[in-house]
């Protein structure tokens, strides 16, 4: 097959979305071979299942529901043969109205000041994505145009620097803080929550909370406790993972502060046509499909445990940091979704950085060094060439070294294996509409991945231990500094490293930790 026809075989479009994949170490036999996996796999039955409700994720007894967060209005997606599409919307109607009303001035502040800044506090999945989304809009000009005179901001690490640099330049007066919490447990994000509702009270007093304060979780018992009021806050439900919460009231909320509803309404417009294809399209013309079954392909069968994302956009700076916590956390897995031990590896070691960027940085490694997997992520509009890929592809022979001339000693520097695998997304432009369906193809793939490998994306034991660590750490370091309690119950690393930090910090204690 020439290199042509071999490209046009292994090209694939959606609604826009170009799909490449001829730059895989694969052929048409291998994806036959793919999708004979996928069928032993039982992945179409499994996709139905997370398109019907179905708790697929059995360890937490929960339904996957994301696809219900941006579904039409007058659509029908059960749960326990309960229709959740009308919650969805009522929520989505309550974030554009209060939105609308911050946004013209119809709700002030305490002192009757416009709410032109929010800052949204969240860690984890009630955080990378509302900042990828952000950070994509941010430059899109029907965008600007709608944020013109707002800010909106991220506050995340337990660390006071970046309490620091959030509130820098803000006055509380005309600032509204978003706390997001799917438990509203999470020990940073309460820290900061209760730290930046005292620089609110300490400006204006406690009765500005109700004004300056609003939530977003699924735990609104806990929220009211914290001194939120029910009014103030956006629910949403345990059948949405913290990592696929971007397009319920985690995301929406506070991007539509900034952009106003209508944008991001095109946002959820985008995902969900993704979300039609991803149920309806054939594997063969399925991108989710096509891109989970190849990743597969390269963790299982050719063994590249990592994959590098590449989007050719600075506006998409903070995507890969958004999908290493979706691909990562879903994925990253030990044992079969029935408890079974793998035999073999699941999860890609993700990470990625905008091109042209990275070529000055790690893409020498990729060249000559380790084989990694590439995505390179293009936008037409931007006009950003896609040309490394054949560098990877083709590579570079000693034979054409030499009729450059180049000197011997130097011919095994310069010469390039070739045949590492990329394959190259072309989205059409970047707007909010464009920015939902790259969302949704990549949320989708790593669904593919996981079903294909028999494990439950779904849920993040790992995770959960060491945040019932970490309490743990917290309770002992406050037990020793407030009441003088030993250190008791670690392993000795662990002890050690617990008194050398009580020690050396006894004079700089925080009054809360
Ligand atoms: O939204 P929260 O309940 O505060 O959780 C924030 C994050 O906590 C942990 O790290 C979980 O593993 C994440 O999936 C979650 O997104």
């Amino acid at each position: 097959m020439s290199d042509t026809e071999r490209c046009k075989s292994m090209m694939v479009e959606f609604d826009g979305i170009l799909l490449d994949y001829s730059r895989q170490i694969a052929n048409l036999d291998t994806l036959n071979k793919l999708y004979n996996l996928a069928e032993a796999a039982h992945l179409k039955e499994k996709i139905n299942r997370m398109f019907n409700g179905e708790r697929i994720n059995s360890t937490e007894n929960r339904p996957v529901l994301h696809i219900a967060l941006r579904a039409p209005r007058d659509s029908v997606i059960n749960s326990d043969g309960k229709n959740v599409v009308p919650d969805v919307w009522q929520v989505l109607d309550k974030i554009r109205d209060f939105s609308e009303r911050v946004r013209s001035g119809a709700w002030v502040g305490d002192t009757g000041k416009v709410l032109k800044d929010v800052i949204a506090i969240g860690i984890g999945g009630s955080f990378l994505g509302p900042l990828f989304v952000h950070t994509s809009l941010q430059t899109d000009p029907e965008a600007i145009e709608f944020a013109r005179g707002r800010q909106l901001r991220f506050l995340a690490n337990v660390d006071p620097i970046d309490v620091a640099r959030n509130i820098a330049g803000l006055n509380p007066e005309t600032t509204l803080v978003v706390v997001v919490s799917k438990t509203f447990t999470t020990a940073e994000t309460m820290l900061n929550a209760r730290t930046l509702r005292e620089w609110i009270s300490a400006a204006l007093g406690p009765q500005a909370v109700a004004k300056h304060m609003v939530a977003v979780s699924t735990n609104l018992t806990l929220v009211e406790k914290f001194g939120i009021d029910p009014n103030n806050a956006f629910a949403f439900w345990d059948w949405v993972g913290g990592r696929y919460s971007v397009c319920s009231a985690v995301g929406v909320l506070p991007l539509s502060l900034q952009y106003g509803f209508s944008v991001v309404e095109k946002f959820l417009k985008g995902a969900s046509s993704i979300d039609q294809h991803f149920y309806s399209a054939p594997f063969e013309k399925n991108l989710p499909v096509l891109l989970g079954l190849l990743s597969v392909w390269n963790v299982s069968f050719l063994g590249y445990p990592a994959r590098a994302i590449l989007p050719y956009s600075q506006a998409l700076e903070k995507f890969a940091p958004h999908i290493q916590q979706v691909s990562m956390e879903s994925n990253g897995k030990g044992v079969s979704i029935d408890g079974v031990p793998l035999p073999y590896e699941t999860g890609e070691i993700d990470f990625g950085e905008p091109g042209t960027n990275g070529q000055h940085s790690f893409y020498q490694l990729i060249h000559q060094g380790r084989v990694i997997p590439c995505d390179f992520i293009g936008t037409v509009k931007s006009q950003q060439p896609v040309y490394l890929k054949d560098a990877l592809a083709y590579g570079k022979t000693a034979e054409q070294l030499l009729k450059e001339n180049v000197p011997h000693p130097l011919i095994p520097h310069k010469t390039f294996s070739g045949n590492r695998p990329s394959l190259s997304l072309l989205l059409p432009s970047l707007n909010a509409y464009n920015i939902g369906q790259l969302l949704a193809i990549y949320e989708h793939r790593i669904a593919v991945e996981g079903f294909v490998w028999g494990i439950n994306s779904f849920d993040q034991w790992g995770v959960e231990l060491g945040k019932s660590l970490a309490t743990q750490v917290r309770k002992q370091l406050h037990a020793s500094r407030k009441k003088g309690e030993p250190v008791e119950g670690f392993n000795f690393s662990t002890t050690t490293m617990l008194k050398r930090y009580l020690e050396e910090s006894a004079d700089d204690v925080p009054k809360e930790d």
